[in-house]
C-alpha cells in the first residue's frame, strides 16, 4: 500500500511530517519574521498587504477571521478600518510576537486564538470575511483548510486569499527564480540564522498550484464568484470568493 505524500518544499513526505516541520520553522524564525519580509522583498510585502486589504475593503463592525495570520500585519491593517478580527494561527509563537506588536489603540478589535486552519473551533456562519496571507501553501490539507473557511463564513461572506504565484513575464520570471532559490535561503542565514527555513519558504512557492488551479480549488470547497488578481505578473496573486 503506498502511503499518502504532501510537499514539503521540493521534497514529499506524510502529512505529519509536514504539519511538524512547518511548524517547527515558524516556530524559528518567529523572532525575525518581520524583519526577514522587509530584507527579502525590499519592502514590497507591505504594498501588497496594502493592495490586499484594499480589496477586502473591511468596513467597521465587521467580523472577519485573520487565518494564518501570524504576528498580524493583515489583521492590524483591517482593524484600522474599525473591523473586529480573530487572528488565528497554529503557532503559538507567531501569535505571541504579534500580541507583543499590536498597537495599543486597537487591542479592543483584536483577538488572538491559536487555530488549526483545517479544524477550526468556530461555530459555522460566524464571520462576515475569511482573510489568509502567504498562509495556504504551508497548510498540510489545503483543500480541508477551504472547506472549513466556506463553513465558517457567514452566507454573503467573502474569503480572500493572498499568496505567491508564478510569475509569467519571461526574463523576469527567470530572475526572480535565481533570486528566490539562490540568495533569499542566505539572507535567511545572515538575518535570522535559519538557511534551512527559507530554503522551505522559497522551494514551497514553487509546489504551489498555479493561479487558475488554484482558483479551481477554491471553486470545489463551495465558494461562488471566484476570482484572481495578479499582481507583478503572477509574482503574488490576490484570490478570492463568496459564499451565496
Ligand atoms: C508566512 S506566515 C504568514 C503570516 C501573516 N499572514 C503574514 O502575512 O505576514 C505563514 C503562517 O501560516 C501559519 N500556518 C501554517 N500552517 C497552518 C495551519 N494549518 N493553520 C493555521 N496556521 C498555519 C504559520 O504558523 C505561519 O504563521
Amino acid at each position: 500500500m503506498t502511503e499518502t505524500t504532501v510537499s514539503y518544499g521540493f521534497q514529499d513526505v506524510t502529512p505529519e511530517e509536514k504539519t511538524r516541520r512547518v511548524g517547527s520553522v515558524f516556530e524559528r524564525v518567529a523572532r525575525r519574521y518581520d524583519i526577514m519580509n522587509d530584507f527579502m522583498s525590499g519592502g514590497l510585502h507591505r504594498i501588497w498587504k496594502d493592495e490586499f486589504v484594499e480589496k477586502v475593503a473591511p468596513r467597521p463592525g465587521e467580523r472577519i477571521l485573520d487565518m494564518a495570520g501570524g504576528t498580524g500585519d493583515i489583521a492590524f491593517r483591517m482593524a484600522r478600518r474599525g473591523a473586529h478580527v480573530t487572528v488565528s494561527d497554529i503557532n503559538p509563537h507567531m501569535l505571541e510576537e504579534g500580541r507583543k506588536r499590536a498597537p495599543a489603540k486597537l487591542a479592543d478589535l483584536l483577538a488572538w486564538q491559536e487555530e488549526n486552519a483545517e479544524t477550526l473551533s468556530f461555530s459555522s456562519a460566524r464571520f462576515d470575511a475569511y482573510t489568509i496571507a502567504f498562509g495556504i501553501r504551508n497548510v498540510t490539507d489545503i483543500p480541508a483548510a477551504l472547506r472549513e473557511a466556506h463553513r465558517v463564513l457567514k452566507f454573503g461572506g467573502r474569503f480572500y486569499c493572498l499568496e505567491f504565484s508564478r510569475m509569467e513575464w519571461p526574463v523576469a520570471a527567470d530572475l526572480y527564480d535565481a533570486y528566490s532559490l539562490k540568495v533569499v535561503p542566505k539572507i535567511g542565514k545572515i538575518v535570522a540564522q535559519d538557511e534551512e527555513a527559507y530554503q522551505y519558504l522559497v522551494e514551497s512557492i514553487r509546489r504551489f498550484p498555479p493561479m487558475e488551479e488554484f482558483r479551481a480549488m477554491i471553486g470545489e470547497a463551495g465558494f461562488a464568484r471566484t476570482s484572481v488578481r495578479p499582481i507583478l505578473g503572477g509574482l503574488v496573486a490576490i484570490h478570492s470568493g463568496w459564499k451565496l
